[in-house]
């Protein structure tokens, strides 16, 4: 997994532009996000790894308009977000569902917020239950599902509107390590199918090299590393237990024990 070369155009854009991104939560405060480069090609899924309290889910919510940047910018196809940008969908590590609403309204959530669903629309929210292996549980009321199974609901309803870019923040954590793996799965399958832009936060290496075409790495609220994930696409589940997978992510964990510390600012795509 070789050490991407530092960029020669560092103003290339990416579908998703994070410029010199920084973040206070307290004017005068510490910066949580640090001078964030960040450029995500349209249909690539980047991940975003690092230890607690790092930054991640700050960066998320600066790359999904949710909190904007004290410092720097944040383009999505080249436009600079000023609030929630309606081309993205998100998964919050809890599944956050209504409970009074069965698992087709709830995917159906973000239209029937807005007006009420066409027949089109209940139908597209089907078949993204069917394609989470939810085609027999649809009328079925959150509490009536499993973990799992509410996770699933959540990536259907995070796709519902075919957004653009996909926004995921640990979705997977509380899983068991098989239905977190067919999770994965299911979202490979759906972001191949529509091109979905993906950035990933987690704070599991393998989650990460499973995923990601490219993994930054994040500390002290700056990218201290960035790798392409030179596995191939698409992404079989044994590969997971292959010796160059296994090299993958011995080789993105050695890049975190030999760093010296939050000291690149390099940008990281
Ligand atoms: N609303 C807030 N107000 C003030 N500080 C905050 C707020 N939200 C987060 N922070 C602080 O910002 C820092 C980064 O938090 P963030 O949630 O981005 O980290 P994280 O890497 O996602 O952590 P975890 O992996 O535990 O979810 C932490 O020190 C946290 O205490």
């Amino acid at each position: 997994m070789p050490t991407d070369p530092p960029p020669t155009d560092p103003s290339a854009p990416g579908f998703v532009a994070i410029e010199r991104a920084g973040y206070r939560y307290e004017a005068g405060g510490p910066a949580v996000v640090d001078g964030v480069d960040w450029a995500i090609p349209r249909g690539e899924i980047h991940c975003l790894l690092g230890r607690s309290g790092c930054g991640k889910t700050t960066l998320l919510k600066l790359a999904a308009g949710l909190l904007l940047p004290s410092e720097g910018a944040i383009r999505i196809a080249g436009e600079a977000l000023r609030g929630p940008s309606p081309r993205a969908g998100f998964v919050f590590q809890a599944p956050t569902l209504l409970d009074w609403l069965s698992a087709l309204d709830n995917v159906l959530l973000p239209v029937s917020l807005k007006r009420r669903p066409t027949a089109a629309e209940r139908a597209a929210a089907r078949d993204l239950l069917a394609r989470v292996g939810l085609a027999d549980l649809a009328e079925r009321r959150p509490r009536e599902l499993s973990g799992g199974q509410r996770s699933r609901v959540a990536v259907a309803r995070a796709l519902i509107g075919a957004p653009d870019l996909l926004l995921l923040d640990e979705p997977f954590a509380a899983l068991d390590a098989l239905t977190r793996e067919e999770l994965q799965d299911d979202l490979l399958r759906l972001c191949a199918l529509h091109g979905t832009t993906a950035l990933f936060v987690t704070h599991d290496i393998g989650e990460a090299v499973y995923l990601g075409d490219r993994v930054a790495v994040m500390a002290g609220g700056r990218l201290t590393q960035a790798r392409r994930i030179a596995l191939p696409r698409p992404r079989p589940p044994a590969l997971r237990y292959t010796p160059v997978f296994a090299a993958a992510c011995r080789a993105l964990r050695e890049a975190m024990d030999g760093e010296a510390g939050p000291a690149s600012r390099r940008p990281a795509a």
